[in-house]
């Protein structure tokens, strides 16, 4: 991330609250997000990460609390500053989530259908070029979800939360389920599209060398809310014991190995 004077807020969370039943997944959860960075956004498993994503990308209605991207609230606006807003960000779901019935190439379309006067050759242009942006050779566009490999639907979807130039990106587990090669490559290549469409990146992951290779900062969702954001060197020092264990353990001691030897052998 450039750092270069007071960094942007394009999203403020406040007091979110979050609740199924009886069950209070967010409790007054604070959270801000700014320009240019990659958060990456931990915690244990159902502490609500993809609740929180959701609730910023308006999937998920929150309890309570307030939601603001670039300034307009995403809970209270009507539906045309909602709409415009949208168009401001894109989401890849963990598995893709591509239309099976249509191939890549329509996939990354289908956002580019709501914008008006887009003639069809320009969006089959642009839909190609996005799909060779995120590293999917020309003939991938023809192609059916179903005839590709995990990691190249992955890179399909991220296409599509390319489609309409979006200023964020929200990534849900982008590396799950990718072998530790592949899922180096994604990282890298988000990376490198963060860095050169200057995307802010909220990532939701579980991937502690995510964390180590291209996160910025990092949130940590636990006790229903935002327990503590910072560097990873400031996870280090807290002393929660699920930070303690996810940050000091053998898998976070390989992933700080990795990056190491990353950053020597001049892969970074
Ligand atoms: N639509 C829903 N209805 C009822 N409960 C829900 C719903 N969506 C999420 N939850 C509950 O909210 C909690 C948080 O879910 P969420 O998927 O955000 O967790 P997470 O932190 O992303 O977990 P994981 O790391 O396992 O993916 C879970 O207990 C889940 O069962």
């Amino acid at each position: 991330m450039m750092d270069s004077g007071p960094r942007e807020t394009v999203i403020r969370v406040r007091s979110l609250k979050n609740q199924f039943g009886a069950h209070v997944v967010h409790e007054n959860l604070d959270l801000d997000v700014y320009r240019g960075e990659i958060l990456g956004v931990v915690g244990g498993s159902g502490t609500g990460k993809s609740v929180l994503l959701r609730s910023i990308t308006g999937l998920q209605k929150p309890k309570a609390g307030s939601i603001e991207v670039f300034g307009v609230n995403v809970l209270s606006e009507e539906e045309s500053a909602r709409e415009s807003l949208e168009e401001r960000w894109g989401v890849m779901f963990q598995d893709g989530a591509l239309f099976s019935s249509l191939t890549v190439r329509e996939n990354v379309e289908v956002p580019m259908r709501s914008v008006p006067g887009l003639a069809p050759a320009i969006r089959r242009d642009l839909a190609d070029l996005k799909i060779s942006m995120v590293g999917l050779p020309y003939s991938a566009g023809d192609k059916y979800p179903a005839e590709l490999s995990g990691g190249m639907r992955k890179r399909a979807g991220l296409a599509r939360a390319l489609a309409l130039d979006p200023e964020i990106v929200f990534l849900d587990e982008p590396t799950a389920g990718l072998d530790p090669i592949g899922a180096a490559a994604f990282d890298t290549l988000i990376r490198n599209l963060s860095r050169s469409l200057e995307l802010t990146v909220f990532l939701v992951t579980h991937d502690l060398d995510t964390l180590y290779a291209i996160c910025d900062r990092i949130a940590v969702l636990a006790e229903k809310k935002v327990l503590v954001t910072g560097s990873l060197e400031d996870m280090q020092k807290v002393e929660h014991p699920w930070v303690r264990e996810y940050f000091h353990g053998p898998r976070a001691r390989a992933a700080s190995e990795t990056q190491a030897s990353r950053v020597a052998t001049g892969e970074e």
